[in-house]
């Protein structure tokens, strides 16, 4: 069964959070690969400005979830609209940002802080053009977001762990999305570096940033997240606030404790 929670929280506290339009909206959705399911009967709906934490064991298709609403996994049944719009006709993809699972920054070809960041304005600019002064603004901009102003002109792979999933943020922040999705931001890195995300993510969450994250890390995003989803083997079993999944979890230690007595 599915606990869902009415009331969303406004991290800003500002009252000003447009709750009326779902950024995300899913009815009946289902995703995977080459034609075959992982995820199914997802009916999720997904307010201007929350923050969710989507959950689950490893396998449970956390991933192909967020996946779907950035077109790479396949959307295969259901109706999904994002800002709005259909997945299919939705041409924009820059109006969602996608910070993936594991990063692959390290990798042969030497890059700069400045560089990796500027690439997420490519898909509204032609590789050819030059980066115009709002462009260097706004990769400024994002890297001061995610504190990494002072290293826009170091070589990422001199970077700690970290510190490179914030300069993914970065390039996620820098075509200024109005959903971010982010797969794992806090995993494999230091308790320092996960204060440090979970401090950008309170900041961008404050802001209004509509966010989904993928998280085996609920504690390190205590105060940040609004809503949690829970998937398990392909199916949401929880969806309501983080006072409630506390209670829920309490209620299933208990029924697993009465099972074994
Ligand atoms: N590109 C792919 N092609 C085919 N099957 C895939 C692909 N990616 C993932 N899967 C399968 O989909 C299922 C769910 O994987 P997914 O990565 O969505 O789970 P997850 O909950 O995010 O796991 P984890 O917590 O380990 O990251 C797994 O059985 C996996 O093997």
């Amino acid at each position: 069964m599915i606990r869902s929670e009415g009331d969303i929280a406004d991290p800003a506290g500002s009252g000003t959070i447009d709750t009326a339009e779902p950024v995300v909206s899913m009815h009946r959705a289902a995703f995977g690969y080459q034609g075959r399911p992982v995820v199914t009967d997802i009916d999720v709906e997904v307010r201007r400005g929350e923050v969710v934490a989507v959950l689950g064991p490893n396998g449970s298709g956390k991933t192909t979830l967020v996946k779907g609403l950035v077109g790479l996994s396949e959307h295969l049944s259901g109706e999904v609209s994002v800002l709005g719009t259909p997945l299919a006709r939705l041409r924009d993809r820059t109006r969602i940002g996608y910070v993936p699972q594991r990063h692959t920054l390290v990798g042969g070809v030497r890059a700069t802080v400045t560089e990796v960041v500027a690439t997420g304005l490519l898909a509204r600019r032609p590789w050819w053009r030059r980066a115009s002064r709002a462009d260097r603004a706004a990769v400024q901009q994002s890297l001061e977001t995610v504190g990494l102003a002072d290293r826009a002109r170091f070589d990422v792979d001199t970077l700690s762990g970290g510190q490179q999933r914030r300069v993914l943020i970065a390039r996620a922040l820098v075509a200024e999305p109005e959903v971010l999705v982010m797969d794992e931001p806090t995993a494999g890195v230091d308790h320092a570096s996960q204060a440090v995300l979970a401090g950008v993510l309170q900041r961008l969450g404050a802001e209004g940033t509509t966010m989904l994250v993928v998280t085996h890390e609920l504690a390190a995003l205590r105060g940040v997240v609004d809503r949690i989803l829970e998937v398990d083997t392909g199916h949401l079993v929880f969806d309501g606030t983080p006072r409630r999944y506390a209670v829920h979890q309490a209620e299933l230690a208990r029924a697993a404790g009465r099972g074994s007595a």
